[in-house]
């Protein structure tokens, strides 16, 4: 480059920002720039330039590593190579557990990558800037929560998972059949993500079509095309399992001799394993349980003598130690079940597949029905029940009986269920009608709308209407029928089988039935915290850009004048909730219809709200629901997303949109804010 003058002159390299701000907060914490470098140097070189790991918890890790290497200084050891995730490797691919992981009781495995690291030498500040680039990983916060706020949800909700990188450990899964449970020899897939982290989604670039067919072949043959490449060593820790949460208890002393604290190298609730060692699904499956001290109490395995030894305890103490260093940037470590994200809360497992990299779905609390939160009004007590909500002289089936029960009430005398167990099939045409067509069915208007009011007093605007749905009555336990009444579907739960899994058009996970699905069947609720519309806004507001997803619970709100704050609910699935979260939207010819169920309580304010397939749907397709979004509207609660639906009604379509602005000013049943 020349100057003004005309001479050449070098320019200097424009100085990392990232790197800048690290060298500023160590300083600020009186921590040297000859500390700091060979710590940050060995960090970026470990996390693979990602900086999302090395600002997390104002720089957490980086201070750890500078604390190991002056311990290490200290005690005269030489530096051993430490090896961690590489989060967000979009290289790697797994494939395979199909349908049959789900009936496997195998469980959890973290695996480290082994990809090379390039080494970086530089340890000049100046010039580490320039070498150090921010991750190319795509990272989109999804989740709100600031905990320090009373509406924030519980930490025990915080896990967001990273995925195991190896198709190895889900080919155990599968092929260990006799898998104990977590506390005796099961083993786990550790999710280590730091708190901040734990709110961030991990999106991929998006697999072709292309690899989505191969990857559902593989899928379908439960096939394992990584050879193993991606998976170097196991890390397992001791693990708690009350309640159904699986929590890994890092050890209590965290010195090295506790790692390899007895004379055969073993050490009690730390599992770890060399790369060859999960060539052979069976070969890691045994290697676990081939240690001759055994596994101890509670614990999801021990180290396995044999690989210690081979790798030497040097290494294996630092290999351990900079993995639980690593776990304990969380405050708590949480795994996933890649069996069963439902954590046994419903009737059928329901498995996680990626086919396309390591990323875990985000965590959350699975439960299996909506829990009411601080300020919900929700009466569901049993005095609120009159004769004329629930059926005192129907017995066992009510579909059977001669008589039409009395819970048929709000759906005009008739059930809307068949015998066969699915929806009516003139009940769901209405239904789906409603939900195509929102502007060709009764529309309530209220005059402080819920959803305006929380609102600037500047920026409300009039209610933008809501459907007079329709509603279907369950029988209940107050009425006089069984549990297996033809009118009691919803409640039952979920049961067919389902898979959440990792789309292949950019939509991020998504949900998929594993079966035939006749049309009218019932799929799944969606559960979640049930909040009023201002504790969600206020979610909303106290979360950074993430916003929660949520549905609104206005099925009932034509039958009030007046709608009370407290009465005003919907339904939050971001921290609590099931697997519906994971159902993406499809504009106008989704394959599911939302109908409200009332099941305990008539009074409308609080209602279910369930997933019938509106057509057939083929084993393997992906489950889609219509969110009701207008996508030309940016003053609802709706954080818009670009839709990538496929639809060749899709409304994110500019010239859809300037057709039908009109009809699209309709927001049915969801928001997500
Ligand atoms: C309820 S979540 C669905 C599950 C989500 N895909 C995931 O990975 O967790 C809603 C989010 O999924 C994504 N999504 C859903 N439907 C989509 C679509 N048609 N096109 C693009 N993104 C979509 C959007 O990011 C949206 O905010």
């Amino acid at each position: 480059m020349t100057s003004p003058s005309g001479r050449l002159s070098i320019m200097a390299p424009k100085p990392n920002p990232k790197v800048a701000k690290a060298f500023r907060a160590m300083k600020d914490l009186g921590i040297s720039e000859d500390m700091v470098k060979p710590a940050l140097k060995n960090l970026l070189k470990l996390y693979d330039k990602n900086w999302e790991h090395i600002e997390a918890e104002n720089y957490r890790a980086l201070i750890d590593a500078i604390f190991e290497i002056e311990d290490e200084e200290v005690h005269h050891q030489p530096e051993q190579p430490l090896k961690r995730p590489r989060p967000g490797n979009q290289d790697q691919d797994f494939s395979l557990v199909e349908e049959n992981i789900a009936t496997t009781s195998a469980t959890f495995l973290h695996f480290a990558n082994t990809n090379s690291d390039t080494a970086l030498n530089n340890t000049d500040p100046q010039q580490l800037q320039d070498t150090m680039e921010p991750s190319k990983l795509a990272v989109s916060n999804s989740n709100p929560s600031d905990e320090s706020e009373s509406d924030s949800p519980p930490s025990c909700l915080r896990p967001r998972g990273r995925r195991p990188t190896s198709s190895k450990a889900l080919a155990i899964a599968e092929a260990s059949e006799a898998h104990q449970p977590c506390d005796t020899n099961e083993t786990l897939y550790l999710s280590q993500m730091s708190l901040k982290d734990q709110h961030k989604e991990l999106v991929p670039s998006h697999p072709s079509e292309e690899d989505n067919t191969l990857s559902e072949r593989l899928s379908q043959g439960a096939q394992d095309i990584s050879n193993g490449k991606d998976t170097e060593e196991e890390f397992i820790g001791k693990c708690d399992s009350a309640n159904g949460v699986h929590r890994v208890i890092p050890p209590e002393n965290e010195t090295s001799t506790s790692f390899h604290n007895s004379a055969n190298g073993i050490t009690d609730g730390v599992l770890l394993l060399p790369e060859d060692a999960a060539l052979s699904t069976h070969g890691l499956y045994t290697s676990i349980h081939d240690n001759e001290s055994g596994p101890a109490d509670n614990s999801i395995g021990t180290v396995n003598r044999k690989k210690v030894l081979e790798m030497g305890a040097e290494k294996s103490v630092s290999v351990i130690k900079n993995k639980w260093n690593q776990a304990r940037t969380s405050e708590t470590t949480y795994l996933l079940d890649a069996t069963d994200i439902t954590k046994g809360e419903e009737n059928v497992r329901i498995s996680i597949i990626n086919h396309y990299n390591d990323v875990f779905p985000p965590s959350f609390c699975y439960i299996n029905e909506s829990l009411v939160g601080r300020k919900a009004q929700v009466n569901v007590s049993l005095a609120q029940i009159g004769k004329e909500d629930c059926c005192s002289t129907c017995a066992r089936d009510c579909l059977s009986l001669k008589d039409i029960c009395i819970c048929t009430r709000s759906t005009g005398g008739r059930y809307a269920y068949t015998t066969d167990g699915i929806l009516n099939e003139e009940f769901l045409e209405e239904c789906i009608s409603m939900t195509r067509n929102p502007q060709k069915h009764s529309q309530f208007f209220c005059e402080d709308c819920p959803l305006q009011v929380r609102k600037d007093k500047d920026a409300r605007e009039p209610c933008k209407g809501h459907l007079v749905r329709k509603i279907i009555k369950e029988c209940w336990r107050k009425c006089q029928c069984s549990k297996h009444c033809g009118n009691r579907l919803v409640q039952r739960g979920i049961s067919h089988k389902l898979q959440v899994f990792m789309t292949s058009g950019g939509k991020g996970w998504g949900l998929r039935t594993l079966v035939d699905l006749p049309k009218g069947t019932f799929v799944c609720e969606y559960v979640g915290e049930i909040l009023t519309v201002s504790e969600l806004y206020l979610r909303n507001q106290s979360c950074l850009g993430n916003c929660a997803d949520a549905v609104v619970l206005d099925a009932g709100w034509a039958s009030s004048k007046e709608i009370k704050e407290d009465k005003a609910l919907c339904l939050d699935a971001t921290v609590y909730g099931n697997v519906a979260r994971f159902i993406n939207h499809r504009c106008a010819d989704a394959n599911l219809v939302a109908i409200p169920v009332e099941v305990e309580t008539p009074d409308h304010f609080y209602h279910r709200v369930a997933f019938f397939t509106s057509k057939k749907v083929g084993a393997l397709e992906e489950l889609t629901r219509d969110y009701g979004i207008n996508f030309n509207d940016c003053d609802h609660f709706t954080r818009p997303f670009s839709c990538r639906c496929g639809s060749t009604f899709c409304r994110n379509m500019k010239h859809y949109n300037r057709k039908r602005t009109k009809e699209n000013a309709l927001l049915p049943f969801d928001f997500k804010i």
